[in-house]
């Protein structure tokens, strides 16, 4: 058999009868512990060797610890000393000063406090005001503490010395406690038969170094098989969050389907927000209960003639047989900022021509942004989500064009089940709801908000074209992509590093 050297001579260093640290076979293989330890565990790969693991614990005198090996601790020096001193048990008769006891103990700073304490617990005596009584039967030279500290200095073991006493000594900062995972070999029976037919050493080099790149040499060299299943420590940088990723994919693909990207605020006035939208000012959605309002100064400069169309429409409606709401509708209220609820803002603003001028048909617009809404947090819901809008003027629109859309779209992220469901918008009809089924739980969750806008919001915006449009979560579709169950693992505190840390977007 032929092995790397290394390999070799940690295979010849070890018994089939008794266990052999790796250190210990790295002085007698005369390699590095790491290189013996990379041996020890091919060997093991290769069925030669058996490793064995054991967790010690050990325990190495501080500097501070190795200097009252010699001249005692502070406390057995202030015991020595009061007795020195002629302080006796009783507290009143044979007290000593405190002072003159330090003094002659020779202890300053920090020591003080600290021989003062240890005095008091281990019951060397007393101090009562300032005097200081010795108990003439306490044993400071058979001091536990001070024992295993020598025995310590000394490299001695220290394997029947109380947990509590070396504890004390690491708390005092006397000893340093160290856990180790001991390894051990052992060779295995196909190791010994290695052994015995006779193991070579291979000519091949197990890694390449500065020496064999500027000689040249590496281009005559053999090289060690490469192990890419050996175990390696998990390294962990940054990723690109699930979320983003999602954005980006539906980004990608949206920009595939012929659509150009829309922008603007996501704190916005009311008009844009909702009252383009057809949504009655006594809509229940415009309280302040769903809204997040903002106390900032009303949005002044909305386009006069859009604000009088909007208004018109609310109060009588659209076209020979509209109606209107006959509701209250006020310019000051649509003047109010509040952050948006949906982005279905950004496509008023389009295609009122106040973004980008006026747009001829065909034209597709969409965004993925963030939309914030005063709902109540729960496995599906957030406060602050992502919104997938987007819309579709044409000539001659029907809800075939719409559902055809969502299934080319849902189809790219693997999505071939999804189902609609009518619904009702203030500002779409038909309107549709979209559902899509959860790949684990199999639960059809609600994915999507769909509908083609009304007369009523159209005729205002100066647009004559049908106009078909929607708002997805990006959230709910990253649950239906990575299997998340609840909502919450993907952002927010309550996130699942670990899920996050792993996931991918599957398409
Ligand atoms: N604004 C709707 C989505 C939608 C947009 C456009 C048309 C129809 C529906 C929502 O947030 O749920």
């Amino acid at each position: 058999m032929q092995l790397p050297e290394p390999q070799v001579a940690v295979l010849n260093a070890a018994s089939a009868t008794e266990e052999t640290p790796i250190d210990r076979l790295a002085a007698a293989a005369e390699l590095e512990p790491e290189a013996a330890t990379r041996a020890v565990f091919e060997l093991r790969d290769e069925g030669l060797l058996e490793v064995a693991e054991r967790e010690t614990v050990e325990y190495e005198p501080t500097d501070e610890g190795r200097t009252y090996v010699d001249s005692g601790l502070p406390e057995t020096r202030l015991y020595r000393a009061a007795v020195g001193a002629g302080a006796g048990a009783s507290a009143d008769e044979d007290a000593v000063s405190m002072g003159q006891v330090i003094g002659a103990a020779d202890l300053a700073g920090d020591a003080v406090d600290i021989a003062l304490a240890n005095f008091g617990r281990k019951g060397y005596g007393n101090i009562d005001s300032g005097d200081l009584s010795v108990d003439p039967e306490a044993d400071p030279e058979a001091d536990p503490e001070a024992d295993a500290l020598a025995a310590l200095v000394a490299d001695e073991a220290v394997d029947t010395v109380d947990n509590e006493v070396l504890d004390r000594l690491v708390s005092r900062n006397l000893a340093a406690r160290r856990d180790r995972t001991e390894r051990s070999a052992t060779l295995t029976d196909a190791g010994v038969t290695a052994l015995m037919e006779g193991v070579e050493t291979a000519e091949t080099v197990d890694r390449l170094t500065p020496e064999l790149l500027t000689s040249g040499e590496w281009e005559d060299v053999e090289f060690a098989d490469y192990n890419v299943e050996a175990d390696a420590p998990a390294v962990q940088g940054g990723t690109t969050h699930v979320l983003r990723q999602a954005a980006e994919r539906v980004t990608d693909v949206l920009v595939g389907m012929g659509f150009q990207e829309m922008d603007g605020p996501h704190a916005d006035a009311d008009f844009w927000i909702n009252d383009c939208l057809f949504m009655p000012q006594d809509h229940p959605a415009r309280t302040h209960w769903d809204r997040f309002a903002l106390d900032t100064p009303p949005i002044d400069d909305l386009p006069a003639d859009l604000v009088d169309r909007v208004e018109s429409a609310h109060r009588e409606g659209v076209g020979a047989d509209g109606d209107g709401y006959h509701s209250p509708w006020s310019e000051e209220f649509a003047r109010a900022v509040a952050l948006r609820g949906h982005t279905t803002s950004l496509s008023m603003r389009y295609l009122s021509g106040e973004r980008v001028g006026d747009l001829d048909p065909p034209r597709r617009f969409f965004s993925v942004e963030k939309v914030y809404r005063n709902d109540t947090l729960d496995a599906t819901h957030l406060l602050e989500f992502f919104q997938i809008e987007g819309w579709v003027m044409a000539e001659d629109l029907s809800v075939r064009d719409l559902m055809g859309t969502f299934v080319e779209f849902y189809e790219q992220f693997g999505i071939t089940d999804i189902q609609f469901k009518p619904h009702y918008n203030p500002y779409t009809e038909p309107s549709f709801e979209l559902f899509g089924r959860h790949p684990t739980t199999g639960e059809l969750i609600e994915i999507g908000n769909s509908g083609m806008f009304r007369d009523e919001v159209l005729d205002p915006l100066g647009v004559d074209h049908d106009v078909m449009a929607w708002g997805l979560a990006l959230e709910r579709l990253a649950m239906l992509t990575t299997g998340t169950e609840d909502i919450r693992d993907l952002h927010g505190t309550l996130a699942d590093l670990e899920f996050l840390r792993g996931a991918e977007v599957t398409y």
